[in-house]
């Protein structure tokens, strides 16, 4: 997602944020790469949600709101009851995370497609989410742990999430101009929206929104929420009040150290499952592009 930016960098400079942890490169996410669940693991009223979604979506940003911030509205809740549900799920405990301090903490935006839109601008194109500002800044990858989309509609394309190419790893975190296939086949996972649908992978997954695989056109409102450990993306708005007494106070972080797909000529073409809103594909056949990354943006 892009950030607004420019003011809101300059704040990020002063409080020195450019310290990379490179624990950040090192983060263990689990061996499940997708999952989906037919709720999400929130309270918080759908319809309440999605028309704060479709507020949100209208400013074409995300925020940020740490993890043990007060949340102030609905969206500032659910981000942080995703946040904490998948922290949970792969073993942090609120001491664990407390200990990361400003590094800690949750992304959150809306996309919506509107259903009368040309059908290539339906979907999304394919991509890796990550800090876009430090890739800009500094040309460094880093990844959330976790990218998470729950759906508040019933129509429009598909989110397809592939099990590789990934990005080659260096001493400087991954190169985002070198995707990397280690087998030639990878799996897919495909999530038709439907509300309350939630879906999450591990956050360095190539994926995207192919416009030409919807099956029911229409408004198409996600509201995604990304996890991130050991990494606070630059120049995204902070939101949320300070953090109670409860809450506890936050430690000071000492850092660690100051696409393009596209399936075989000729090969078999695939028929999506309709009758289950997520399914995963073993063994697709993808290929690295002749034109190498598109460099694609969410
Ligand atoms: O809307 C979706 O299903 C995925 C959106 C996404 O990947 C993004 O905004 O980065
Ligand atoms: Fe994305």
């Amino acid at each position: 997602m892009r950030r607004p930016a420019a003011a809101l960098r300059k704040e990020s400079d002063s409080e020195s944020e450019l310290e990379i942890d490179t624990r950040v490169w090192r983060l263990r996410r689990g061996a499940d790469l997708v999952q989906a669940w037919k709720r999400p693991p929130s309270k918080i009223e759908l319809q309440e949600l999605a028309a704060a979604a479709r507020k949100l979506s209208k400013g074409a940003c995300s925020y940020w709101i740490p993890a043990f911030a007060q949340p102030t509205t609905p969206v500032q809740r659910f981000a942080l009851d995703v946040f904490h549900f998948h922290c949970r799920r792969l073993g942090w405990t609120p001491k664990r995370l407390k200990a990361l301090g400003k590094n800690a903490g949750a992304e959150v935006w809306a996309q919506r497609r509107s259903g009368k839109e040309r059908q290539e601008r339906r979907g999304m194109n394919w991509h890796f989410d990550k800090d876009e500002d430090l890739l800009d800044d500094c040309e460094l990858v880093v990844h959330p742990l976790i990218g998470t989309a729950t759906y508040l509609s019933d129509a429009g394309a598909p989110l397809m999430v592939f099990s590789q190419p990934t990005l080659q790893m260096s001493e400087d975190g991954p190169l985002y101009h070198e995707p990397r296939l280690r087998r030639r086949q990878s799996d897919a996972f495909v999530a038709f929206p439907q509300k309350a649908l939630h879906v999450a992978f591990s956050g360095q997954l190539l994926h995207g929104v192919p416009g030409v695989l919807e099956h029911s056109r229409g408004e198409r409102l996600a509201l995604l929420v990304n996890v991130w450990l050991h990494h606070r993306p630059i120049g995204l708005e902070r939101c949320g009040a300070e953090p109670t007494e409860r809450g506890g106070r936050l430690p000071n972080n000492s850092p660690g150290r100051s696409l393009c797909f596209r399936p075989k000529r000729g090969s078999e073409t695939v028929s999506l499952p309709m009758t289950s809103l997520f399914s995963h594909l073993r063994c697709v056949q993808v290929n690295r592009s002749k034109h190498g990354h598109n460099g694609c943006q969410s």
